[in-house]
């Protein structure tokens, strides 16, 4: 008898994380399907990072559940963490070699993916220390995206970036995401590229690490232009919760009525104050 195989995806529920004493995360609730990108926004050490090691296995689960059905999952981190005696074209191709893919086709296969993250020929055979810090995350990211992934872990992966790489390396990302059914996490604290390539933006609050709100984009990554991204952006930066959570003074300026307008279009599916129990389901702001 053929069995329907369950769909794919990432499930975090009640998730929490103490250090020694010290609790940084707290009732994590999400779910990651397949061919969807989401964005986990937050202050500066509200447990983003130890939130993602969570789910890439490097750190255990203790508290709550974390369920993946992902069959090959990559991770790039903040630290590159390349391996400092091979080349950069090695390094991109290392788990190609650990899944037993022969010389000539990884080196061939690493090597294209290497010039796609726009990296030189001669980068390509440099070691980790004659490569800039954006240089040795874009290794770190064509080693990820090398193994074809179902489930990309990201944190914070354009941040040594300047715009130009930033925009070609958006666009290999969407390439990628295009016709596979892969989905990403991603550690950003660009709200602006949080806007521009995630379907879902979870925002954190600090002390302990808990998700405030949760907003959903109105229209599909590939549609989005600039105007799309700089309108959404405002319309969070203007959002209470995404303001608290960040430590803005609350909003003070008179707006316009073409702001009130705009105000409608970004939708926050799951908004949790501190204090008040979840509202689900279809709010906008
Ligand atoms: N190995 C560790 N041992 C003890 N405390 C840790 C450890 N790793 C992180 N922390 C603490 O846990 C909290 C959350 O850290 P984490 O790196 O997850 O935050 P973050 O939101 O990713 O921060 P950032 O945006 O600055 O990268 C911080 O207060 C940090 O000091």
């Amino acid at each position: 008898m053929n069995t329907v195989p369950a769909p794919r995806r990432l499930l975090a529920r009640g998730v929490g994380h103490a250090y020694a004493l010290r609790t940084v995360l707290e009732g994590i609730d999400f779910e990651l399907p397949a061919g969807r990108v989401m964005a986990l926004v937050g202050p500066s050490g509200c447990g983003k990072t130890t939130l993602l090691h969570l789910v890439a296995g490097l750190l255990a689960v203790r508290e709550g559940r974390i369920e993946s059905n992902f069959s090959t999952p990559a991770s790039v981190f903040q630290q590159p963490r390349l391996l400092p005696w091979k080349n950069a074209l090695d390094n991109i191709a290392l788990g190609l070699k650990a899944a037993g893919v022969a010389r000539a086709e990884r080196e061939a296969r690493a090597a294209e993916l290497g010039v796609r993250v726009g990296l030189a020929a001669d980068d390509l055979q440099k070691f980790p220390h004659q490569l800039s810090g954006g240089m040795q995350s874009r290794v770190a990211l064509a080693r990820a995206l090398v193994l074809g992934p179902d489930l990309l872990l990201l944190d914070e992966p354009f941040s040594a970036l300047d715009v130009g790489l930033k925009a070609e390396l958006y666009a290999l990302l969407a390439e990628h995401l295009a016709g596979r059914e892969m989905a990403v996490l991603m550690i950003t604290h660009d709200l602006m590229e949080a806007v521009r390539l995630s379907d879902d933006i979870l925002v954190m609050a600090a002390s302990p690490g808990r998700v405030v709100a949760r907003f959903a984009l109105d229209r599909p990554a590939a549609r989005r232009d600039d105007d799309f991204v700089y309108r959404r952006t405002a319309e969070l930066l203007r959002d209470a919760t995404v303001r608290e959570s960040f430590g803005l003074p609350p909003q003070v300026c008179a707006q316009t009525p073409e702001d009130a307008a705009c105000e409608t279009a970004l939708q926050a599916v799951h908004t949790v104050r501190p204090g008040a129990a979840p509202a689900r389901g279809g709010l906008r702001c």
